[in-house]
């Protein structure tokens, strides 16, 4: 196998080796069959949630989501430090769940600024006794939350998110992904579901890895186990259900 030498194709090789990461022939809740799959159920380990947490928090602790103290849109105090420009971390259910309460945990390394970012996710059933409702974690009214799930595919699921957040008063300010599957939304609508959020909602979307990075893999020889034949069935795929952007 060829050598891997960056931090984002370790974080792959990980994914493939605990099969988060798999090739085959999958179901996706679009209708859609893909020759790949992210089963973010199997991270399950410290040294896996250790590592993925690491990959959202790098990403949530850079511009545009956390910027240096003293610029017009995080404050007044001008101490160059960087301060998170949201206040709550949204995984929608069920596999945000975990994901939301780990990268929350990883902020805390980030410094005093993000000690008080906090989490919530939803109930896919409200429940109707105790403290009832449907949101578990931090309050969203008039907060400044950052949705965060394994991956996009048709935007189905952040839709819902967004419908959610808006509902409980929450201001949706972000999305970031493990993986960018970077297909469009449907035969009509040739953006991805990312493109779809940046350009409607003004905010931005991110993603650790995405799909063009898989293919890279495979090319460079990379992937154990995934070799032409793989590869020309996500070439096949990305002509299929590609996005235009
Ligand atoms: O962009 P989309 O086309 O909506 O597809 C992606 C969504 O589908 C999966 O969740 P799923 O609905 O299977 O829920 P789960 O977390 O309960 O397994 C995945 O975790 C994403 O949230
Ligand atoms: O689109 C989906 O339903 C989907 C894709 C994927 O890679 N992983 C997953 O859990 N769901």
């Amino acid at each position: 196998m060829a050598p891997v030498d960056s931090p984002k194709q370790t974080l792959l090789q990980s994914l493939l080796k605990s099969s988060v990461l798999s090739f085959g022939s999958y179901t996706l809740k679009s209708g859609r069959t893909s020759p790949y799959f992210v089963t973010s159920s199997l991270l399950h380990t410290s040294k896996l949630l250790g590592a993925v947490a690491r990959a959202y928090a790098s990403v949530l602790t850079a511009p545009p989501f956390s910027l240096p103290l003293g610029t017009e849109e995080a404050g007044s105090e001008a101490d160059g430090s960087l301060s998170p420009h949201f206040d709550i971390l949204f995984g929608p259910a069920y596999k945000g769940i975990p994901l939301s309460a780990i990268v929350v945990r990883e902020l805390e390394f980030s410094g005093k600024n993000f000690e008080n970012v906090s989490y919530a996710f939803n109930r896919k059933e409200a429940k109707d006794h105790g403290e009832g409702g449907i949101i578990v974690g931090a309050p969203l009214k008039g907060k400044r939350v950052v949705v965060i799930d394994d991956v996009m595919t048709a935007g189905t699921a952040l839709r819902e998110a967004i419908a959610i957040i808006k509902a409980q008063g929450g201001i949706v300010v972000g999305v970031v992904l493990l993986l960018t599957r970077q297909e469009r939304v449907s035969d009509t609508e040739p953006r991805s579901a990312m493109k779809v959020a940046e350009d409607d909602l003004g905010i931005p979307v991110r993603a650790v890895l995405k799909f063009d990075d898989l293919v890279k893999a495979i090319e460079d020889g990379q992937v154990e186990g995934a070799g032409p034949e793989q590869l020309e069935q996500m070439k096949v795929y990305r002509d299929k259900y590609g996005s235009k952007d």
